[in-house]
């Protein structure tokens, strides 16, 4: 089985995206891959009379295997704030071992398991716990994806630094190139290339901005392994 958890340097810059990219490349080779949402903050009508979130309906279009909600998305908050005000707001504890349960069946019917943080690597979940507590408790390598903007450089490194503290391999990183307005955006990506070659962490993806995000036409450009 493989796994693997999506973090970012932000949110909304592009885990989604990245995700689902992941999940199209490995199911070249794997025919049962699953995207989950361990913790979503924020839920629309899913058309059937319920509520979903965007992100899970994304990994769900993107993954082969088709599962119930509580396993791929066990904690659904209705507002689209931090998880742990969002939490708070709706009268939710989250706690581990209800995602680790529902992480544990997704693995066992499936080839290949992606998991989406949410925002950042410590973005709360509750007063006690947080994405990179739940990351460690999953035992997975994790993918940072950096929005490529100003000020990114920063909080790439205090990311890639803290994954590093956490004692999970940073297994690689992407970029998504979410400013089209970005000034000197390749010597940015330089500066990047060598910092996280540095930290033995790979670049899968340069993801170009795109007007509408196509994860089909990033997956074929993963690094063979990944598809
Ligand atoms: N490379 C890109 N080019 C253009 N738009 C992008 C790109 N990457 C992401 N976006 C857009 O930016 C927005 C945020 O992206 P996305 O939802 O993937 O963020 P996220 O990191 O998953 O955030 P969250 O923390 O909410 O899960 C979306 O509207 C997405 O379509
Ligand atoms: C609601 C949003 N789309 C994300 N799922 C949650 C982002 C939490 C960010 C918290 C923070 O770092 O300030
Ligand atoms: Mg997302």
């Amino acid at each position: 089985m493989i796994g693997c958890f999506v973090t970012g340097t932000d949110t909304g810059v592009g885990k989604t995206l990245a995700s689902c990219a992941l999940l199209h490349a490995l199911a070249k080779h794997h025919p049962r891959v699953v995207g989950m949402k361990a913790v979503a903050a924020g839920a629309e009508p899913d058309g059937q009379g319920g509520w979903a979130n965007e992100d899970t309906l994304a990994l769900r279009a993107a993954s082969t295997l088709a599962v119930p909600a509580a396993l791929d998305n066990p904690v659904l908050l209705p507002d689209p704030v931090s998880p742990h005000i969002a939490a708070r707001r709706a009268g939710v504890q989250v706690t581990l071992p209800p995602i680790l349960d529902a992480y544990r069946q997704l693995a066992a019917q499936a080839d290949a398991v992606v998991v989406e943080g949410a925002g950042g690597w410590r973005v709360p979940l509750s007063e006690t716990l947080g994405i990179a507590d739940l990351a460690m408790a999953l035992q997975l390598p994790v993918v940072l994806v950096v929005g490529l903007k100003l000020g990114c450089l920063n909080h790439a490194l205090l990311t890639a630094e803290a994954i590093r503290a956490s004692g999970l391999p940073l297994a690689g990183w992407m970029a998504s190139r979410v400013d089209p307005q970005m000034l000197v955006p390749e010597e940015n990506m330089d500066w990047l290339r060598r910092q996280m070659d540095a930290w033995g962490a790979p670049l899968l993806a340069d993801i170009p901005w795109q007007a509408t995000p196509d994860p089909h036409s990033v997956a074929v450009t993963l690094p063979r392994g990944w598809q």
